[in-house]
């Protein structure tokens, strides 16, 4: 398998504190790789080191082969790598199928047109419709985005990503704030786009986590402890003392 993404040795600290300690990991082409821990394990300062908000102190973050520790977030979006869900980059007053119009007329580089409604060109309308469809929104296109419940609207940022056409999706609890049924339904969604993109997972809800994931990281005090297969991860002595428990 192929490194889409590779991070070797990756240091940040803020005052004392190591948020993130000598890290390593690495996401090979068309797996979903989870990361997991505690909270204030280091997990949003990894994200945000891998997307750009944030530059390490050392180490590298390399994609595909190129260095881009310090590269600049467009452009790490530019070559591929797109962050979802902490920031919700959904326009409440548009229509659904709108912001899907408009996100795909961004990938093709025509946003100086942002003047003219993404929804009147028929190509960029009949895919925006075609995307809907894949996230279970096909009845939802034409609807104010505002109106839509909070599980649809983390649909609409799945296709969103999609749109987007990223190598490396950077899912950042795409879960929170989802019902049972909700979370359910994501995690079915996120079944059907694994494989097809590689994705780099980090989520709190466990039984999503392991329904998902191909590999699974354990992340404690900003450092990795672990890496396997879910079933590796469950039996390891060392992740169920520091994170999981004794169940
Ligand atoms: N800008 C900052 N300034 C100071 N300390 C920070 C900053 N950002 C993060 N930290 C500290 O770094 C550590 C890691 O925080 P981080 O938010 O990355 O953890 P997390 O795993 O994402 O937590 P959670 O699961 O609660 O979201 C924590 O101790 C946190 O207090």
């Amino acid at each position: 398998m192929t490194a889409v993404l590779k991070v070797e040795g990756l240091n940040k600290s803020f005052g004392g504190i190591k948020a993130t300690d000598n890290l390593n990991l690495t996401v090979e082409a068309g797996e979903l790789h989870a990361v997991i821990g505690p909270n204030g394990a280091g997990k949003t300062t990894m994200i945000s080191q891998l997307c750009g908000t944030q530059i390490p102190d050392s180490g590298r973050v390399m994609f595909k082969g190129r260095d881009i520790t310090r590269l600049a977030t467009h452009r790490r979006a530019h070559l591929g790598i797109t962050r979802s869900f902490q920031i919700t980059s959904l326009i409440m007053e548009m229509s659904v199928l709108d912001n899907i119009a408009l996100a795909l007329q961004a990938r093709e580089g025509h946003s100086f047109r942002f003047l003219r409604p993404a929804r009147s060109v028929a190509s960029l309308r009949d895919r925006g419709r075609a995307l809907l469809e894949r996230v279970g929104l096909g009845d939802k296109a034409d609807h104010a985005t505002v109106a839509l419940s909070h599980g649809e609207h983390r649909r609409m940022e799945i296709a969103i990503a999609l749109a987007s056409e990223a190598e490396l999706m950077l899912l950042d609890e795409p879960m929170a704030g989802l019902g049972t049924q909700e979370s359910l339904e994501m995690v079915a969604l996120l079944k059907g786009i694994k494989g097809k993109h590689s994705i780099l997972l980090i989520e709190h809800d466990m039984d999503a986590v392991f329904a998902l994931a191909d590999r699974i990281s354990v992340l404690v005090y900003g450092h990795i402890i672990a890496t396997g297969t879910p079933s590796e991860i469950r039996g390891n002595e060392a992740v169920q003392h520091a994170y999981l428990g004794e169940e």
